[in-house]
């Protein structure tokens, strides 16, 4: 069965340029339409598989063996050094001749504009390289939380990835979000302690954070050798021999590997003996068929065990999600890279070694070089492409050649037994898993330049909307006026250019607002009626319904119906009746925000015959209206995660400050010089507050946020909001 995934980013930025120099015309006539265009800026050297000019291992780049493919992410925390971490990879692996910088704004994975002025990465970029004979297909991802959508549309596509930690700060709050959702997807993982040279790096703190905070169990494959000011280089433990990277080479491509011996290093020795025999019981248990070689012929000495077998059975367990191995190094400093490189491609998984379950072709096909792309004919198995053109898919379809051989192959996965599909639809079991995507909290107006160009702003974000579900679109039914909904401040400022960059139109944003929630208290009845008479068609609806509160959460309204009306309401009525408890249920009575956690039941419903549906819904709109407006009300606020990182002297002025903002606090841990603060502020009391903290700080503390739930307002909070939005206060 075919694997191959589509994944399209960046249609915009594509162009094409052919080489004319191609000598071998044997290869150009088969790839006629292979184009190719170097990137441009920066030092690069070769695409994968090319050597100069030369095209005769093109085939190579177009097919290479599946089992030696890595489709592979990069995911972490804000900072952590994700895209300093690539930069060296392309470099190490000879894509690009110079070391690209996040500080500088030259790097080739952060190439949209915003990306590069802000050192921050916003959109995942894809690149291909070759390492060792391996094809590896690299997707940066974003760190910040306003994106993790982009990072879950990633990980669907990935067999494997790389998480990378700030060695100094161990887990931090955005790393336990992308873990979860790599979780969900199940992708086998690689841990990369970065930072190891800076100032408070700790290997064994970063190990036990991992352990504790993630639930992981770490197999550590390295140990570092000194850390922080005197980081030079890394033990690997599997086969017992130091890696030290040498002071006059700058650019970390030269190191020296030397097998460690009683003679020159005893201590090191010792200690990578322990933890190598540590290493080998560890992923004994985690393994059978090791454990049984383990205690088979290696029972009495270790160290007769070969570097392959327990290598092998760490790519296992990696498979297997038991554990995970663990390399550390600094990006920055260019140390320990190329090892990492060398693990991605001998304990990640193939594609071959992960189960899809559907064939898709395509007929254009580009492979990623970060934004320079090349058109390809044809692409095998278990790699990762780009298509073009296709207008009404969004971020988070499946896409199938013909409905009839995606059931065909999901039929064919039923045979082998993967017995949860039987359970699901039809519709489901074409889908690949789907990436869930996360309400705005945020919104604001969005004006165009002038009213002609309201279609040019309309088209614009109907196109930046398939590319990031995140990002809401609605009118105003009030004032008309087109409203933005998004993850963060951050999120809608980055979409506010992207619309002045991409699609030439200067618009103006209203005033950021906080996406409230509104509900009932108690139960309330009401009854409506609508006669109009249309032509010579009369259309009459009488209805009665309750509303009242829902015990469990739920954005959507529970509806159900008493058993007089269930007999006799056709399936057209019944849909048209939902559709207006739902618009209804659109726009609270107190802000205008959608009502959340009621249930409907219909009491009584009767239709004068050839009433249309669009008279029902309206009727029993209204009727959830008045109900609505009856009933006593409760505003909800989206109540936020909040981890603030602060050196332990500037620790009272923060909590003082998070008082203020209604701010609750879980929990003060001490990491290395740090206190971390963690617990909840409602987000309309932490809007700019990274301005904030960095004047009570000076610049020192860091902060992350994320949405933990909606919780309803105290009484004198709501009143004093209601009165504000009504321009009493
Ligand atoms: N000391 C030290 N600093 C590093 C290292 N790697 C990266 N940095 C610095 O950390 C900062 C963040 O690096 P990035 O590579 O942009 O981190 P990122 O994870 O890609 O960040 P986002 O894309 O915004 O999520 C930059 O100032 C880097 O220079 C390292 O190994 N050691």
């Amino acid at each position: 069965m075919s694997n191959l995934r589509i994944f399209a980013v960046n249609h915009k930025k594509i162009s094409s340029l052919h080489i004319d120099n191609v000598c071998c015309s044997k290869i150009r006539a088969n790839l006629r339409r292979l184009k190719l265009h170097l990137p441009h800026g920066r030092n690069y050297s070769s695409l994968p598989g090319i050597i100069g000019n030369d095209v005769k291992s093109l085939h190579s780049i177009i097919s290479p063996p599946i089992t030696k493919i890595r489709n592979i992410g990069i995911m972490a925390h804000i900072d952590a050094g994700k895209t300093t971490t690539t930069e060296r990879i392309l470099y190490y692996s000879g894509y690009t001749r110079s070391l690209g910088d996040v500080d500088d704004g030259d790097t080739v994975t952060d190439f949209m504009a915003q990306e590069r002025e802000r050192g921050i990465t916003i959109q995942s970029a894809a690149v291909t390289f070759d390492w060792k004979g391996y094809r590896i297909n690299l997707i940066d991802t974003p760190g910040h939380v306003d994106f993790t959508l982009e990072v879950e549309r990633c990980l669907r596509v990935l067999d494997g990835a790389v998480a990378v930690f700030d060695a100094s700060a161990g887990v931090e709050a955005q790393t336990l979000t992308v873990w979860r959702q790599a979780d969900k997807h199940k992708i086998p993982r690689i841990c990369f302690l970065n930072k190891m040279d800076k100032t408070g790096a700790s290997f064994n703190y970063a190990v036990e954070s991992i352990r504790e905070k993630l639930k992981a169990k770490p197999l550590l494959l390295q140990l570092p050798i000194g850390e922080a000011k005197t980081f030079k280089g890394v033990v690997d433990v599997v086969n017992k021999e130091k890696l030290l990277w040498n002071l006059n080479s700058d650019d970390g491509k030269n190191f020296e590997r030397k097998p460690l011996l009683e003679v020159s290093d005893p201590q090191l020795l010792k200690e990578t003996t322990e933890a190598r025999n540590a290493l080998i019981e560890q992923v004994a248990d985690l393994d059978d068929e090791f454990a049984n070689l383990v205690l088979g012929e290696f029972s009495e000495n270790f160290d007769l065990l070969p570097a392959e077998k327990l290598q092998t059975a760490i790519h296992r367990v990696t498979l297997a999600q038991t554990a995970v191995p663990v390399l550390c190094g600094s990006a920055l400093k260019n140390k320990g890279v190329q090892p990492l490189l060398d693990a991605i491609t001998m304990y990640l998984p193939s594609p071959e070694e992960r189960n899809y379950e559907f064939l898709e072709r395509i007929s254009r096909l580009l492979l990623p070089f970060a934004d320079q792309h090349v058109e390809i004919p044809s692409l095998t198995a278990g790699n990762i492409a780009l298509t073009v053109g296709l207008k009404h898919t969004a971020t988070g379809d499946t896409i199938v050649s013909s409905k009839s051989s995606a059931l065909a192959a999901a039929r064919r996965a039923e045979r082998k037994g993967e017995k949860k599909h039987r359970e699901n639809n039809e519709a489901e079991r074409l889908l690949l898993a789907g990436v869930e995507i996360p309400e705005p909290v945020f919104f604001c107006t969005i004006e165009p330049p002038s009213v002609a160009k309201q279609p040019d702003l309309d088209h614009a974000l109907k196109c930046l909307q398939r590319e990031d579900p995140s990002l809401k679109v609605k009118l105003d039914p009030d004032s008309g006026q087109t409203i933005l909904c998004g993850m963060g401040e951050l999120h809608i400022e980055i979409i506010h250019d992207r619309i002045k960059r991409e699609y030439g139109l200067e618009t103006y944003l209203g005033p950021l607002q906080v996406a409230y929630r509104e509900t009932i208290l108690n139960s309330v009845r009401a009854t409506d009626a609508l006669d109009r008479t249309l032509g010579d068609k009369r259309h009459l609806v009488t209805v009665e319904l309750e509303a009242k509160p829902l015990e469990t959460s739920s954005l959507q309204p529970v509806i159900d119906y008493a058993q007089s009306v269930t007999q006799d309401l056709s399936q057209a009525s019944q849909e048209a009746v939902e559709n207006g408890i739902h618009s209804a249920c659109l726009q609270g009575p107190l802000l205008g925000s959608p009502i959340q956690d009621v249930a409907v039941t219909l009491h009584s419903l009767v239709i004068h015959p050839g009433t249309s549906t669009t008279m029902i819904s309206a009727c029993v709109s209204r009727c959830m209206q008045k109900a609505l407006k009856k009933a006593d009300k409760q505003i909800l606020e989206p109540l936020m995660n909040l981890e603030v990182t602060v050196p332990r002297d500037y620790l009272s002025p923060v909590l003082a400050d998070l008082a203020q903002r209604r701010g609750n606090i879980q929990e003060i841990q001490t990491r290395q010089d740090n206190k971390v603060v963690i617990g909840f502020v409602p987000l309309a009391e932490i809007m700019g507050y990274s301005t904030v903290l960095r004047t009570l700080t000076s610049g020192s503390a860091t902060f992350a946020l994320e949405l933990s739930n909606y919780q309803a307002m105290n009484p004198q909070d709501q009143s004093t909001l209601l009165s504000r939005r009504s321009g009493l206060t």
